[in-house]
């Protein structure tokens, strides 16, 4: 009889499979988690080895094709496997409940390259020389980034970077469906991740042209990306997407709601 229950309680291959998915979702976010934070320096210059305004020097033209070639690589890989086409093909390889993980993972991985080869432009467009003002400014971006991540979890933080899939799939569940939100501040916009980084990533006390040409590429990225979004979001949710556009601005509180 002994035997018979340790046979029983063996684990099955398809829960080996279920443990390995849930510890590459857990890998996959803690990548993405080193690479979000370290965006944060890389951008404001501060407490990180490699920022935006470091690196190999350049001629200015080398730089700018390098710098928008990295940009680009990044914004390919970012808008192309978010698209449901792109989804459907390559979940018929790879399993669904790692699919969110993988894309987290290989953002990531175009977003660590960027640092790494991202040459500077150091020629200063603008300097704030009060300090009152460049402290202001500089927590400006801060909040930004703060914006960025409390809208995350807003939205729900552990499924936009795969962990809900992948935990779902380790206690043999399906895989959650996206469910329409607008808690807090989405009343009032219906881009606040995008928001924070457009603030992140122009509150810039000290602007040099390496960093304006990133602010800049990245701006009309966003705008391209809630272009794509949006055509997603009104086929997956519909009508309540339509009127959600209707009722609330995309980036700026600037009207009433209707
Ligand atoms: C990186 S997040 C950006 C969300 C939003 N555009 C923002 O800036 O706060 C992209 C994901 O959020 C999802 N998403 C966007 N708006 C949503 C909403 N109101 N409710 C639920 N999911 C949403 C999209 O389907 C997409 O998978």
């Amino acid at each position: 009889m002994p035997k018979v229950n340790s046979i029983r309680q063996a684990p099955s291959p398809i829960r080996w499979l279920r443990l390995i998915a849930f510890l590459y979702g857990l890998v996959a976010y803690g990548v993405f988690l080193f690479t979000i934070v370290y965006a944060i320096g890389f951008v404001s210059g501060i407490g990180v080895p490699k920022t935006i305004d470091t690196g190999p020097e350049a001629s200015a033209i080398d730089a700018f094709s390098i710098n928008t070639l990295l940009m680009a690589l990044f914004a390919v890989q970012h808008s192309g496997m978010a698209r449901k086409g792109f989804k459907n093909w390559w979940t018929r390889y790879v399993p669904n409940c790692i699919e969110r993980g993988t894309y987290v993972l290989m953002a990531s991985l175009c977003l660590m390259f960027l640092y790494w080869q991202w040459r500077p432009l150091p020629t200063v467009v603008w300097r704030v020389e009060d300090p009152d003002i460049f402290v202001m400014i500089a927590t400006l971006s801060f909040i930004g980034w703060a914006t960025v991540f409390a809208s995350t979890f807003l939205i729900d933080h552990f499924e936009l970077f795969g962990l809900r899939q992948v935990a779902a799939n380790l206690r043999g569940r399906g895989i959650p469906a996206p469910q329409f939100k607008t808690p807090l501040y989405y009343k009032f916009v219906r881009h606040p991740i995008y928001l924070g980084f457009i603030i992140a990533f122009w509150a810039a006390p000290i602007m040099t042209i390496g960093h304006l040409l990133f602010a800049a590429v990245t701006t009309t990225y966003i705008f391209v990306g809630i272009f794509f979004e949006e055509r997603d979001l009104l086929e997956l949710f519909g009508e309540q997407y339509r009127q959600y556009k209707r009722q609330t601005c995309m980036l700026i509180p600037w009207r009433k709601l209707g």
